[in-house]
């Protein structure tokens, strides 16, 4: 058995707020708002698996207007919904994503996030997990470095499966 799932999020980028993408938190000027710690990239993973699990969204599961989850750390959610996934008998089949900013340069980044995610999707293999980023060419909100946006989609494997 094979399902997929996709997951968006959005992100404003503000002052005085950590900048946590992916687990990482990188160095800039500006960092990312939300009840939680805003880390985009782990909210659209989150969201896909649970697309992929048909259930809901990181929303309903961990609602922002509970305290519970002022500030949380996003990769303990996305270990919460992995967890509902491998109770149904899920392993990963891949994961691919995108940032999408104009600033700051994710690149660096990119290999300590898919460790981070590979990690807490027991992935067998890196190549499991991809991330990439986007500028919008300086187009939209993004562009204007007033938010930072993420897309994913995730592959969900069960059972033994022919080539
Ligand atoms: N915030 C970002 C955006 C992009 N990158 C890397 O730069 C490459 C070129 O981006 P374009 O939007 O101009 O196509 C892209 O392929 C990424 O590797 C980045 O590191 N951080
Ligand atoms: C993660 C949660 C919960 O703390 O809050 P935010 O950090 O605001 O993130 P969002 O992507 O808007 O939605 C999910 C929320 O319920």
């Amino acid at each position: 058995m094979i399902r997929i799932g996709q997951g968006f999020d959005v992100h404003q980028l503000v002052e005085g707020r950590p900048c946590i993408i992916g687990g990482v938190t990188i160095p800039y000027e500006k960092g990312l708002l939300g009840h939680s710690d805003a880390d985009v990239l782990l909210h659209a993973i989150t969201d896909a698996v649970l697309g992929a699990l048909g259930l809901g969204d990181i929303g309903k599961h961990f609602p922002d207007n509970d305290p519970a989850f002022k500030d949380a750390d996003s990769l303990k959610l996305l270990e919460h919904v992995w967890a509902l996934a491998q109770e149904q008998g899920y392993r990963l089949g891949n994961v691919d994503a995108t940032i999408i900013a104009q600033k700051p340069k994710m690149a660096p980044y990119i290999p300590q996030m898919v460790e981070v995610i590979a990690r807490a999707l027991g992935a067998e293999h890196q190549s499991q997990v991809n991330v990439k980023a986007t500028t919008t060419e300086q187009l939209g909100f993004t562009g204007r470095g007033e938010g930072i946006a993420a897309q994913s989609v995730v592959c969900l494997v069960k059972g033994m499966l022919s080539s």
